[in-house]
């Protein structure tokens, strides 16, 4: 008679399985695995098959505390040879926190700038406010990460931040928070990019009636600390959402990234394009390069296939003119989205466009142009991405 028992895998193999599949559990902020970032203290199964896993979080009200609890045991009940799981969750001890950190960064001090030579830093500015930009720089970074590259999302937009409600992180007056472990600040992920804003620092203030009125000092060190003691960890693609105009935070930006490259958003009016040369002029004086020029709000196809050009025409081709000069060569305009109002609603419901409604012509426009911002060329859907450093 043959012996069921034979068959069965040895509890060594079961315990080498249920390490591989907790190893397949990802951090929700950090997206690393769970095994690597030393939060699994503990994995065993006995005789019959029961796991038992032991998960430390870094802080006891950590936000992803439940999905990661959730997840591991998840895992462990779908590892082969396991009947049955359990996950014991504890806290990690400071002496374990400051190796989490360690080994979140990589070993890399905290001063060192987090951005080097192989993340793509692209700032999104415009003249006029209400131009469309943050909604362009939030459907930006959705497409990016779509294609599988790491995204991190800077809203550098103090005074108008809406990056949190367009990524889906605010809703009804509460914005979702980083997580803080000690000193490292850990930005949450919607859509598969990193977001960090101005409107995650107001404790309890409802964003939606709360101004930040800082000046120029106060912003900077606000931007400093997005960008050295928020954790991004190693990002293909950084997008900042700047302020309109040629305020204080597009200085500092070009001061502290000085290998940030400058997308131009402009409508087809033609009034705008004064007021969208100059926020690149000032880009330009801090030393940062102007890649291009986005129109945004281009013409609405009617239904009887006329195009309504409620802006007019023509905005996105003369800021393009206007920045192209010998010793700047040509500043292309990259991309023309019109305007949509489904595009409008997504960004409302907190969900880009680009991933709720693809082929949304609007959603169309911004596909292409991320496609040209990382591939430097027109679409090529299929091919390997080559980034090319800063
Ligand atoms: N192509 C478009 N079609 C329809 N509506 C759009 C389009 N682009 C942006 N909008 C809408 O226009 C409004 C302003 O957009 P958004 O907040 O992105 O502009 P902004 O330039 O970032 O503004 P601010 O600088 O004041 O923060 C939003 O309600 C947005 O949904």
């Amino acid at each position: 008679m043959p012996d069921p028992a034979a068959d069965a895998p040895r509890p060594d193999e079961v315990e080498a399985g249920l390490w591989r599949a907790l190893g397949r559990v990802r951090d929700p902020e950090i997206l690393r695995p769970i095994t690597d970032l030393g939060m699994v203290t503990e994995a065993s199964v006995d005789a019959d098959g029961r796991a038992i896993v032991q998960l430390s979080l870094t802080i006891a009200a950590c936000p992803a505390a439940r999905r990661i609890e959730a997840d591991t045991l998840a895992a462990a009940a779908s590892a082969p040879g396991v009947t049955e799981a359990r996950v014991d969750v504890g806290v990690m001890s400071p002496e374990e926190r400051q190796a989490f950190i360690e080994r979140v960064r990589g070993g890399r001090a905290k001063r060192t700038s987090q951005f080097g030579a192989l993340t793509r830093v692209i700032a999104v500015t415009s003249g006029k406010g209400g131009v469309g930009k943050s909604s362009i720089t939030a459907n930006l970074a959705a497409a990016i990460a779509a294609r599988g590259l790491s995204v991190g999302l800077i809203d550098a937009d103090v005074f108008g931040f809406s990056i949190p409600a367009l990524m889906g992180l605010s809703s009804d007056g509460r914005t979702e928070q980083p997580t803080r472990v000690d000193e490292l600040i850990l930005p949450p992920v919607s859509h598969g990019v990193k977001v960090i804003s101005i409107g995650m620092f107001l404790g309890d203030a409802d964003p939606r009636s709360t101004a930040v009125s800082w000046r120029g000092p106060m912003l900077h060190r606000t931007v400093e600390q997005f960008l050295s003691d928020v954790w991004f960890g190693d990002v293909d693609v950084l997008l900042l959402d700047l302020p309109p105009g040629t305020g204080d935070i597009a200085i500092s930006v070009g001061q502290l990234l000085p290998q940030a490259e400058v997308l131009v958003v402009t409508t087809p009016q033609e009034a705008a394009a004064d007021v969208a040369v100059r926020s690149a002029l000032v880009a330009r004086q801090t030393g940062q390069r102007v890649i291009g020029v986005v129109e945004n709000m281009a013409g609405l196809p009617q239904p009887d296939g006329t195009v309504l050009e409620l802006f007019g025409s023509g905005g996105g081709r003369l800021v393009s003119e206007r920045l192209s000069d010998e010793e700047h060569g040509e500043i292309p305009l990259l991309g023309s989205v019109p305007l949509s109002a489904s595009f409008r609603a997504h960004g409302d419901a907190g969900t880009p466009a680009v991933l709720a409604e693809p082929e949304d012509p609007a959603s169309l426009a911004l596909i292409e142009l991320a496609s040209r911002l990382i591939t430097g060329g027109p679409s090529r859907v299929g091919t390997p991405l080559p980034l090319s450093p800063g």
